[in-house]
């Protein structure tokens, strides 16, 4: 039975904060990594609501709290359950598969029943915070199952799903051993959310073929056109929602004078080159780290790229650490780094400088500032908001993105350099024209993609799936999303 509870729940695996545990022994709570949490953590904050998730640290109990307005409620695993649930199935299953097995995904059972027990204890967990008749919005592809779980629990409840990450193509799908079990979880949802119309599709077929349930056959569209799978009585929606970021919030602190001259501090430290490339990731094998820095090293052996006037920096967060493949990209890449200073560096000169950390967000946005050339390769990423920030950011008109095809980002941001990151040429020849793109072309391509970027931000993001999911057409219910309107891209 529901007791008091919010009216509003996020569910994801991560609390927006994780808690983090000093050389000393002292625990502290900071920042969560990702852009899941960049994305959802300001549309609950505006909205008091509540989120499930877990504090990111195994065996922790830690009672439900309230940070600034918005509950927080921690699922707790154990040592067993992250290396199991998390980096096993998650990270060394689904994460591999859905993003089309760039490193062969691991089917194991006991990792299965592992992310099945940790999947209940979520939707156990959000039946206890949820509000009766209560909007759920459940995130992403660790907690498949909890839609039809939580439904079992709680059939008074709205119910949102989004996946994050891309949608399988069908013939890769069906590698997974549990592939009904995880389409039927899903279809627990009122409403599943994808970023593209490609993956809503993938999941159309899936949940006939599948599930065995009718679905409608016409394509989706992008925030509109809705396709319909009939499970008994229930209609569950599926559809296209890309994700963005807060994008208004960004274009202003770039203009703040402090992150300005961060900016031009920044470049005079690196003894103010002619370009600066930057690349922003989690150090994750999807993100193509690897890729961008084969294709500079190539261009500055064949003399494309003169070492005197290139400069690469490199921020990469650390991510799931204890994953073997993770484990093993890092070395590759840190190798490569060495061996690109090793031939074209010189004394007081770095050809890349390479960051194994996490960066605050107001030195985020100054080293978005400072960079000629923004580099987002990935061999596959569900949207990738590096890109959209790097455009946001660019009040001034400055700089050119240099943006994989196989991105989500992609589809919006047409006046990027694409190139396709399985081919080390198309890299190559993106990253001389974005190096050597001139001034006014820049200008007119980056005022395009900030147009776009402005005027769907995250909020809008929010305000689409949530309108849909509680079928209100434009009107969100005011306990939902903000309604702050989005303002026309205003440049300079
Ligand atoms: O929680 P972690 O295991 O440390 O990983 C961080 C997050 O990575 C993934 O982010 C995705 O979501 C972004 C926002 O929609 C999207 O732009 C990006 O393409 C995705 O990779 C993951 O999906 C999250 O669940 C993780 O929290
Ligand atoms: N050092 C860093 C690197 C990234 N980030 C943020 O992490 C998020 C990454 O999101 P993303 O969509 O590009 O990729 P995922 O890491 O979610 O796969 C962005 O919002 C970045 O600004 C950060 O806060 N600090």
């Amino acid at each position: 039975m529901a007791a008091a509870g919010s009216d509003f729940v996020v569910v994801a695996n991560r609390l927006p904060v994780d808690l983090d545990t000093a050389p000393d022994g002292t625990q502290r709570w900071k920042k969560s990594p990702g852009g899941l949490v960049t994305a959802l953590e300001p549309i609950l904050r505006s909205n008091h609501g509540a989120w499930v998730g877990w504090p990111g640290i195994p065996d922790v109990d830690v009672d439900p709290f309230d940070e600034d307005g918005l509950e927080l409620v921690p699922v707790g695993l154990s040592a067993r359950e992250v290396a199991d649930y998390y980096e096993g199935f998650s990270n060394a299953t689904l994460w591999p598969l859905y993003h089309d097995v760039i490193v062969r995904p691991v089917y194991d059972r006991t990792w299965w029943e592992a992310y099945v027990e940790v999947n209940r204890r979520f939707a156990e967990a959000t039946s206890k915070t949820a509000a009766q008749n209560a909007t759920v919005w459940v995130q992403d592809y660790q907690l498949q199952l909890v839609p039809k779980m939580l439904r079992m629990l709680r059939p008074d409840l709205t119910i949102g799903f989004f996946l994050h990450i891309p949608f399988p193509p069908v013939e890769l799908f069906m590698q997974m051993p549990w592939r009904t079990e995880i389409v039927e979880g899903l279809l627990g949802a009122d409403l599943i959310g994808f970023h593209l119309p490609g993956g809503a599709q993938n999941f159309l077929y899936l949940a006939r073929r599948l599930a065995g349930q009718p679905t409608s056959r016409g394509s989706v569209g992008v925030r509109t056109k809705l396709g319909v799978v009939q499970v008994g009585f229930r209609d569950v929606r599926v559809g296209a929602f890309p994700i963005s970021i807060d994008s208004g919030d960004l274009d202003e602190k770039s203009r703040r004078k402090n992150v300005r001259d961060r900016a031009q501090q920044m470049r005079g430290e690196l003894g103010n080159p002619k370009t600066i490339m930057l690349g922003v990731d989690r150090l994750d094998y999807t993100k193509g780290i690897d890729v961008r820095l084969n294709a500079f090293l190539e261009l500055l052996t064949e003399g494309r790229v003169d070492p005197e006037d290139v400069v690469m920096i490199q921020i990469a967060t650390p991510s799931r650490e204890r994953v073997e493949s993770y484990k093993h990209m890092r070395g590759e890449i840190e190798s490569m780094v060495g061996r690109i200073n090793g031939e074209f560096s010189r004394v007081g000169h770095s050809v890349v400088h390479y960051m194994h950390r996490g960066v605050p967000r107001d030195e985020l946005t100054a080293y978005y500032l400072a960079a000629d050339v923004m580099l987002v390769t990935p061999l596959r990423d569900g949207m990738n908001l590096v890109a959209k920030e790097y455009v946001a950011s660019r009040s001034d008109l400055g700089g050119s993105l240099v943006l994989s095809e196989f991105t989500g980002a992609a589809a919006e941001l047409r006046q990027a350099y694409q190139c396709n990151p399985h081919d080390l040429n198309s890299v190559k020849d993106a990253m001389v024209s974005a190096i050597e793109q001139d001034r006014e072309t820049g200008r007119r391509y980056m005022r395009a993609m900030r147009r776009q970027v402005l005027a769907h931000d995250v909020d809008r993001w929010a305000r689409s799936f949530l309108s849909a999911l509680n079928r209100t057409g434009d009107d969100v219910p005011s306990h939902l999303v903000s309604n702050r309107e989005i303002g026309d891209a205003e440049e300079e």
